[in-house]
């Protein structure tokens, strides 16, 4: 069952945002925008972050609102010793600009709660993420955490991976990343994959997008379901030239969704 919205349901000490319309407009429906909503899923996340905790720092634009409020709770006080461990190098740089104390995998290989955004959230809390191109290093900390709390708004809700038609992210060695891109979709000629190089535009024209890692990403597109998402999973990592695909599988042990109809929050435990 949602949760209804309230007026200040971001909870924030001192930037709550009335969500109601200004009491000129009595009667109209209040208007949420889809940032509204990230913002939303990210500050009832961070109600889960408590003084002296070793936290996973996501990407994205909904985790930038999570690790706002970490920070804005920090410099309040309501916040004591938090250990940031950054899953890219733009959140990162958000959170050194906050000050935030950052360390890493080697000194803190065990995380008490990771939140992070998603593209996809299948009924049963299995993911697609690394649309936004940090797949590796999400991966690498929301796998050793303890609490993986996955905040998105309802558009990212589908049936079943692939069912939104966008791409799931492949992050692949740049040596013959075409034959790897092929053997990629080769394994999913039946469900119609298409693979494709994820370029971005600079002053010579398209080039490959670049991860932190200095990796590339291959996309890939499927027109019907893959199936066992495990044995998916499975084919892409045997493939030499990958480094790691975007299926966060029975990773998220919470995922809070916000939407037109308020918040809703579900955990594993009870999915199973
Ligand atoms: O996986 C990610 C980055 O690699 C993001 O979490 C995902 O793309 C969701 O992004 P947003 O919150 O901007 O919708």
């Amino acid at each position: 069952m949602a949760i209804p919205y309230f007026p200040k349901f971001m909870g924030s000490d001192n930037s709550s945002i009335p969500l109601l319309p200004p009491s000129s407009l009595p009667l109209s429906p209040p208007i949420f925008t889809q940032d509204d909503f990230k913002k939303a899923a990210a500050y009832k996340a961070v109600e889960f972050v408590h003084s002296g905790m070793v936290l996973g720092l996501g990407t994205g634009s909904t985790a930038k609102h999570a690790v706002d409020r970490i920070a804005e709770l920090l410099r309040l006080g309501k916040l004591k010793d938090i250990v940031g461990i950054p899953t890219s190098k733009k959140t990162h740089d958000q959170a050194v600009s906050l000050g935030i104390p950052l360390s890493d995998l080697d000194s803190h290989p065990v995380i008490d709660l990771a939140i992070d955004g998603a593209d996809e959230v299948d009924p049963h809390l299995n993911l697609v993420k690394g649309r936004g191109g940090s797949l590796l290093r999400e991966k690498m900390v929301e796998c050793v955490c303890k609490k993986f709390i996955v905040i998105v708004d309802e558009s990212k809700l589908v049936e079943f991976i692939g069912a939104s038609g966008l791409a799931m992210p492949v992050e692949v060695v740049p040596y013959c990343w075409k034959f790897t891109a092929v053997r990629l979709q080769n394994l999913f000629e039946e469900s119609g994959c298409i693979a494709k190089l994820r370029t971005v535009g600079g002053k010579d024209g398209e080039e490959p997008y670049v991860t932190d890692n200095e990796n590339y990403i291959v996309d890939l597109y499927f027109k019907k379901d893959i199936g066992d998402l495990k044995i998916a999973s499975d084919r892409i990592l045997r493939l030499a030239g990958v480094v790691e695909h975007g299926m966060f599988l029975d990773m998220a042990t919470t995922v809070i969704i916000a939407g037109e109809s308020g918040m809703t929050i579900k955990n594993k435990e009870l999915e199973q």
